[in-house]
């Protein structure tokens, strides 16, 4: 995720002469003039740290947010409330309060806050993930979700994660068998790549993986992820906003957006030009829009072009939309991918277990399909596990839209809230032996991950859930399911299993911190 999720604090935010810098202009600038906005003393607020002026709790955080606000919240609660510079922020790390966040008041939390980079980024805020809860944010999500990652879509897309599957066993039988037996494969480069294959093919028709345009796209990407993860100083501190404009952060996100811009508009033209050279040649509408909407470029150019009443969308909504998908669905892919194997390699006698069910149910069978995917509930439950231990998106926001309550507390209109799937994850109240990878918690077990058991909250739930539940498992489960059919695994360089890392590396969409290296055996069968 979602990427969209703006959590994290810049590393020079926390850096020691920046937050002594601060303090000692602080109690200057307090007196003179800041005027701390505190909610009316007649309201019953959540628990709060200790606070500085200006700062607020900002100087308590560390980059790995998550598990910050974890420790924090073991002593104020499962609902506190921090500053983030002058701004309140309510953090949520229950089942229960989630429930009041995403189910029972899910209209009056249904916002996204609003940052300057994230909103210049995505058209100012016309994509799904960052436009405010309204008519038109409806009326767009809707469209995703119903033309382009609805099951049947997600279904016409099978061919494409075989196709790309398949080239990745490829390469890995070809590395396998070029080097020695022991010689460890990238596993996380090739996640990568996988993971941007299958998404431009769904979403251009085409790999962008090789050439100019296509390496400079997936550069853009990278850049985009980047600036959409680092919240400029200004957002909290309103009086050090001038700091982004003088470290050229303001003026990357501008040459960012202009870039991306610019080759999403030549992506979107070369589709209308087929579009219009088909309808020359054959003058039979129906068969050329059939032919060109089996890609989301083509998908929305179809509705635009039509107009219909009710679904019209322009152009920059086709562009946002296809950022979304980009920023939505390659780092939280991957993570879960590179998450997956890493504790299977830490986990043999769940991987033997799972290759067990694997190979039995396909026997000798080479290309594993929805149906083959559907009998195998080991490989569901390892992937859920994935999901509760390693939330890819740990923390997701919202913002409320107006006054409400929470457990009892009072939330004003437009505080931000952040929402702590991975800490929820984990919390001893709901899971037995929360800090140990056991997939077979959820053999007997009817909780599922789409939103509806909040203490298990890898995709969100309510109105703003993520509306690609289906497309993302169906990537992840084909992968894992080719990966320990074809191949026996082991770690590299005589590493224990228990002695592989799981260090984090920051960011929205939380990576292994150190790529994750295994040694392949080709399984003939
Ligand atoms: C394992 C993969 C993924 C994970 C863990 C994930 C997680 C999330 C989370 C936690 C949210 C926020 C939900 C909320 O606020 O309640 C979200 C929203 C979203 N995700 Fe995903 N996501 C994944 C894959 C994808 C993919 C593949 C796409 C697109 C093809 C996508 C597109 C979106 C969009 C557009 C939103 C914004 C929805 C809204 O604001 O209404 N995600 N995702």
């Amino acid at each position: 995720m979602l990427s969209f999720q703006q959590n994290q604090i810049p590393e020079f935010l926390l850096h020691p002469f920046l937050l002594s810098l601060v303090s000692l202009f602080s109690i200057y600038i307090l007196k003179k003039c800041i005027p701390f906005k505190p909610f009316s003393k007649t309201k019953r607020l959540p628990p709060s740290p200790p606070k500085l002026p200006i700062l607020g709790n900002l100087h308590q955080l560390r980059p790995l947010t998550h598990r910050s606000f974890q420790s924090l919240g073991r002593k104020y609660g499962p609902v506190m409330l921090l500053h983030f510079g002058s701004k309140p922020v309510i953090i949520v790390q229950s089942a229960k309060a989630a429930i009041e966040i995403m189910k029972t008041n899910d209209i009056a939390f249904a916002n996204r806050p609003d940052m300057n980079a994230a909103r210049r980024l995505t058209y100012n805020g016309k994509d799904i993930s960052m436009s405010p809860y309204g008519e038109y944010w409806r009326k767009l999500k809707s469209v995703v979700v119903i033309h382009l990652l609805s099951n049947k879509m997600v279904q016409s897309f099978n061919f494409i994660r075989q196709e790309e599957t398949a080239l990745l066993m490829k390469k890995i039988k070809s590395l396998s068998c070029s080097n020695s037996s022991s010689s460890p494969v990238n596993l996380s480069e090739m996640f990568t790549s996988q993971t941007n294959d299958v998404i431009c093919r769904s979403a251009f028709g085409r790999k962008y993986s090789e050439g100019e345009d296509g390496k400079k796209f997936l550069m853009l990407i990278k850049e985009l992820f980047h600036l959409i993860g680092t919240i400029g100083i200004g957002e909290f501190i309103p009086c050090l906003s001038w700091i982004n404009n003088v470290n050229g952060f303001d003026a990357k996100v501008e040459k960012v957006a202009k870039e991306l811009d610019c080759f999403l508009d030549q992506v979107i033209q070369e589709h209308q030009n087929i579009i219009n050279a088909r309808v020359l040649v054959k003058n039979d509408t129906d068969t050329v829009m059939d032919e060109s909407r089996q890609n989301f470029v083509g998908i929305l150019l179809g509705i635009y072009n039509d107009n219909a009443a009710g679904v019209s969308i322009d152009a920059d909504n086709i562009k946002a939309i296809i950022l979304d998908v980009f920023i939505g669905g390659t780092d939280s892919t991957t993570a879960t991918l590179v998450w997956a194997m890493t504790e299977l390699l830490r986990h043999p006698i769940v991987m033997n277990k799972l290759q067990k069910e694997i190979r039995e149910i396909l026997m000798d069978k080479h290309d594993i399909n929805d149906k083959d995917l559907e009998k195998m509930h080991y490989l569901k439950a390892v992937v859920k596990e994935t999901l509760r231990y390693h939330a890819p998106v740990p923390i997701f926001n919202r913002e409320a839209r107006e006054d409400a309550k929470v457990m009892g507390y009072d939330v004003a209109a437009g505080t931000m809230i952040l929402i702590n799937a991975w800490a929820i994850g984990r919390d001893p109240t709901y899971w037995d032996e929360p800090e140990i990878f056991k997939p077979e918690r959820f053999l007997d077990s009817s909780l599922d991950i789409t939103g509806l058991d909040f203490e298990l909250l890898p995709f969100g739930s309510g109105r703003r859930r993520c509306p690609a539940i289906t497309f993302a498992m169906a990537n992840v489960e084909i992968v894992l399911a080719n990966l320990l059919q074809k191949f026996d695994w082991e770690l590299p360089h005589g590493i224990k299993p228990e002695d592989l890392d799981t260090l984090e590396l920051h960011g929205t969409t939380i990576h292994k911190r150190n790529p994750l290296f295994a040694s392949p055996t080709h399984f003939y069968f």
